[in-house]
């Protein structure tokens, strides 16, 4: 029996982070809520406690100490300020966060000096303009902040980009570097102790990245190829190189990168190797 107490996970319940996350935990084992106006589901058998909140609230909740651990995206974790910090990322949810600007003529970061910048992330945006030594007047709103401009409040915005569509539709180019790369990420308090349940949700949601990024791949070879086969599939530790009924010929097994997967079947081909398969991986701890 587990007598420690539930493990209390937020997950975002709206918003462009909320069905990937869903989907994510469904992957690695977890039940979750059927109907979206749930806010509070208890999965028993796995010990944990899932509360859908706000993405923006995740970080908030997190570092006060009334959640365990959350699904949140790191600009909105560094945006929040809050005392929790990044325990691995989720691999969906990619943006960029960036300055913007009506594309009539190419900006410079320099230019925002003085200027009023419109954006729904002024934490964000204030630590950035200190570092750069730059005073700028922060128009704080809750979103569409590409309208800002021709609406007359702002002269600049900052926000997330994703495609960049909204912003070409707006008729604004981003300028300077990004200020961030976001993406969906696991945080916790510096002292959420591992023990309770965290440590097992990590290596899941791990296992669930590697069957996402990784395929299996076999095929046979013969014997004096295999070393140079391993170079072209070393695997994450080694291949599996087992003996075939033919002479001279042996079976590898190697995990290999899903977005390579071609080009390496390509390489095993031209190198001597025959009968190569690639099958998808349901699930792993490694
Ligand atoms: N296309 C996207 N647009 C906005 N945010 C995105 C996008 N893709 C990923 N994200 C990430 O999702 C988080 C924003 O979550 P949020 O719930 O505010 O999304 P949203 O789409 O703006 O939702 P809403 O507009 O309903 O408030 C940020 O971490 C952001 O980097
Ligand atoms: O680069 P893109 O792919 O166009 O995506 C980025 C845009 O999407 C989000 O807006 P959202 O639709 O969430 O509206 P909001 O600004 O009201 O939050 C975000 O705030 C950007 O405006
Ligand atoms: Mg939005």
């Amino acid at each position: 029996m587990n007598d420690r107490p539930l493990l209390k996970i937020a997950v975002p319940n709206k918003g462009s982070l909320s069905e990937a996350a869903q989907e994510m935990l469904r992957e690695a084992g977890y039940r979750q809520r059927s109907d979206s106006k749930e806010l509070v589901l208890t999965d028993v058998p796995n010990h944990v406690e899932f509360y859908y909140l706000r993405p923006r609230d995740i970080a908030v909740y997190v570092g006060e100490g009334t959640l365990d651990v959350g699904i949140t995206g790191r600009d909105m974790l560094l945006d929040s300020g809050a005392a929790a910090q990044e325990v691995m990322p989720l691999g969906f949810g990619a943006t960029r966060f960036r300055y913007a600007a009506p594309a009539d003529h190419q900006w410079e970061i320099a230019e925002l000096e003085g200027k009023r910048i419109a954006t729904s992330y002024p934490g964000l945006v204030k630590a950035d303009l200190a570092k750069r030594g730059i005073e700028a007047r922060l128009i704080k709103l809750d979103g569409a902040v590409e309208s800002a401009i021709r609406l007359g409040v702002a002269d600049a915005i900052a926000d997330v980009v994703e495609t960049g569509r909204t912003l070409r539709q707006a008729g604004m180019d981003v300028f300077g570097e990004p200020i961030l790369q976001s993406e969906a990420i696991m945080i916790k308090r510096e002292d959420t102790p591992s023990e309770n349940g965290l440590a097992l949700l990590q290596r899941r949601l791990s296992g669930v990245l590697v069957a996402r990024n990784y395929v299996m791949m076999d095929y046979d070879c013969p014997e004096e190829l295999v070393d140079r086969a391993s170079e072209v599939t070393p695997g994450l530790e080694s291949p599996t190189v087992s003996p075939l009924a033919r002479e001279g010929w042996v079976a590898v097994r190697a995990m290999v990168k899903r977005s390579v997967a071609q080009a390496v079947m390509d390489d095993l081909w031209e190198l001597g190797a025959r009968a190569i398969l690639v099958t998808d991986i349901a699930a792993c701890r490694l």
